[in-house]
């Protein structure tokens, strides 16, 4: 099984760590020629590094234009990048060809289901923690599980049931919408409050107060206009455990902003307002949320989708 792995990130390469550790044949699709001339002049080398110790894998780079056949596609790249990524991609994939989406949020996942229509697509949701020392250097920060399914329904493929668990610690999710669609909410309750007043997931409480009480009330009935009410009824507890356990943190979203990336907000409360509003829902503190953020974002001169 040969993987390729489409964007050379922190998530990319845990993966390709794991991977060829596990001692599958791993290609990294990279975005330009420059990257793929200073990965190789860098000898071609992942460092993976995880509870202190540092190992080295020697791994080729290419760019999408190769011709190759791909059997098994990991996009790795920020939801927003996913349809420039993935489209020239496209003619290298084939009927039995797997492709793995790895990002969070909504909107992304479908995206790639529109272009890769011969294609079976996997979405997966992941709790493990990694970013980059440097470019090429990858550290594991935190192990968590990976689920992953399929939208469009059906079983696990062999393939992946032959993934051992030391190589990914997965679960097969026969119901992929309902995890990505919880993520989500935990997500839209979470990353935008912290980027918006700069805190870690821990103050968010105290930052964002009955702010956030309102947003948790909306998220329920969105969740629950998506026909997942059992979801929807534990929101709240589900919030508040995941801003306990992870009250350190710096959230993705608040990283990007940092580091001066463009977030993922439109994937996020960006996906979850125009759910709302289709399935005609009022949630004003959601919308209201949403255009601060936008507004907060392009003071930063950062944009807003
Ligand atoms: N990091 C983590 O711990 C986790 C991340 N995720 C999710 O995984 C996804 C990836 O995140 P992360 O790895 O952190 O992001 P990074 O920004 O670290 O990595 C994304 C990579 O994609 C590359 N890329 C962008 N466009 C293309 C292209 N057209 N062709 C090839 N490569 C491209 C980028 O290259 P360039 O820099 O040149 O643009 C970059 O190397 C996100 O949706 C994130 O939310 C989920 C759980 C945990
Ligand atoms: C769960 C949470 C909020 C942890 O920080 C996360 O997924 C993120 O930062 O994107």
């Amino acid at each position: 099984m040969h993987f390729h792995i489409l964007g050379a990130g922190s998530l990319g390469l845990l993966w390709a760590g794991r991977l060829i550790q596990a001692g599958y044949p791993v290609s990294l699709i990279m975005r330009t020629h420059e990257a793929v001339e200073q990965w190789q002049a860098a000898g071609s080398m992942l460092t993976f590094e995880h509870q202190g110790t540092r190992q080295k894998y020697l791994m080729e780079a290419t760019l999408g234009s190769h011709t190759e056949a791909l059997d098994y596609l990991v996009v790795a790249t920020k939801a927003h990048a996913v349809a420039s990524a993935l489209a020239p991609l496209v003619s290298r994939l084939r009927s039995d060809s797997a492709v793995i989406m790895l990002q969070n949020g909504l909107g992304s996942q479908q995206q790639a289901r529109a272009l890769c229509r011969s294609s079976r697509v996997l979405c997966a949701s992941v709790t493990d923690g990694a970013w980059l020392r440097e470019p090429g250097h990858v550290v594991w920060a935190g192990q968590g599980t990976t689920r992953i399914g399929d939208e469009a329904g059906g079983l696990c493929p062999p393939w992946l049931e032959s993934l051992k668990q030391t190589t990914l610690d997965w679960v097969w999710e026969q119901d992929i919408g309902r995890v990505l669609w919880q993520k989500l909410a935990i997500n839209c309750a979470i990353n935008p409050f912290t980027a918006l007043y700069d805190c870690l997931n821990g103050e968010i409480p105290a930052r964002a107060g009955a702010e956030l009480d309102a947003l948790t009330h909306e998220l329920q009935s969105l969740l629950q206009s998506q026909g997942y009410a059992e979801q929807a009824a534990e929101l709240p507890d589900v919030i508040s455990t995941v801003i306990l356990k992870t009250a350190q943190n710096s959230s993705s979203m608040r990283q990007d902003v940092h580091a001066g990336r463009r977030t993922e907000i439109d994937y996020i409360l960006g996906h979850a307002c125009r759910a709302a509003e289709k399935a005609r829902l009022e949630v004003p503190a959601m919308r209201h949320l949403h255009a601060r953020l936008k507004t907060h974002l392009a003071m930063l001169g950062l944009p807003g989708d």
